[in-house]
């Protein structure tokens, strides 16, 4: 069970959100957020099923369910969508965090193609096709929602490395620019929020470093903060974006790095 954030102070009260990739890392502690906001339900969406089973256990099934979904597939996006609106009668926010790295460095010069492929399947694709299901959704009942997708401090910058999720990112940019500039008639805001790093299982599987480490390495970078760039920053900026208080934010891209940019990624490049 969470802990209820007081009603007035609740940035969310009875809106129905899903979010994409929550079994794990800034997804799960954003879906934990969403809910100490007071959404109404909030649906998680994943392919490790018991993970995700338990972080929505663990907010309570009152008001979280956990889907399996693949990104990958539109059908079970698709499909995802429908459930939400049917079991809770309206998508008010889908939060599309889904993303990976490929295995390797993915420097230009040994581009691995089909690990390419795979980032661009689940991070480009995958991306698209949250936005598309959740906007429809949205115009056909007529409902002013808020789309936020993940993008990264990667998405505006070059990297020695990781040359196939730079570019997914930057493409991400221009899907949400784009939907909502398309969106905007209908009240439908598109936004993405730009971490730095964090110390999440997708990092730390690919810098093949535990999150403790990771954090005692990033401490020197965020020397100017208590502690490292951390979930719950992001969810912040997440409920941000998906509430009334950015009423008239859309096609923004909100960087959450604490002004360290490419500092933080020089980590990753050590
Ligand atoms: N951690 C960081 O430093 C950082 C920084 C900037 C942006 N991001 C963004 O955050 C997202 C990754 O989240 P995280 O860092 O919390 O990592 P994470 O690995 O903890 O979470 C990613 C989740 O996505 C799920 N997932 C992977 N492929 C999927 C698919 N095909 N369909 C459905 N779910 C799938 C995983 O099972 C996992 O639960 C990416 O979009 C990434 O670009 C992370």
């Amino acid at each position: 069970m969470t802990q209820a954030i007081p009603l007035p102070l609740q940035k969310l009260h009875g809106k129905v959100a899903i979010i994409t990739g929550a079994a794990s890392g800034i997804g799960a502690v954003t879906a934990r957020h969403f809910a100490d906001h007071g959404a109404l339900a909030v649906v998680i969406a994943d392919i490790q099923d018991a993970k995700g089973r338990e972080v929505a256990a663990s907010i309570g099934s009152h008001r979280c369910t956990y889907v399996h979904c693949d990104v990958t597939d539109e059908d079970q996006v698709k499909t995802l969508v429908e459930f939400t609106v049917k079991h809770y009668g309206s998508l008010d926010v889908m939060y599309s965090h889904v993303g990976i790295t490929s295995a390797s460095a993915q420097t230009v010069l040994e581009l691995d193609l089909s690990g390419y492929d795979r980032v661009m399947a689940v991070n480009v694709r995958g991306m698209a096709a949250c936005v598309k299901h959740a906007a429809r959704a949205m115009v056909e009942k007529g409902v002013k929602g808020s789309i936020v997708c993940a993008t990264s401090i990667s998405a505006t910058c070059g990297a020695v490395s990781m040359t196939d999720y730079t570019m997914s990112k930057h493409a991400v940019l221009g899907l949400v620019r784009s939907a909502s500039v398309q969106l905007a008639p209908r009240g439908v805001r598109v936004n993405c929020v730009s971490a730095g790093l964090v110390a999440t299982p997708m990092v730390c599987d690919a810098l093949k470093i535990s999150a403790e480490e990771l954090r005692e390495k990033m401490a020197a970078i965020y020397s100017g903060r208590d502690e490292p760039l951390m979930e719950k920053n992001v969810a912040d900026a997440v409920v941000f974006l998906a509430c009334e208080d950015s009423a008239f934010v859309t096609g923004h891209n909100l960087v959450v790095d604490g002004g360290l940019g490419t500092k933080s990624i020089a980590v990753l490049e050590q």
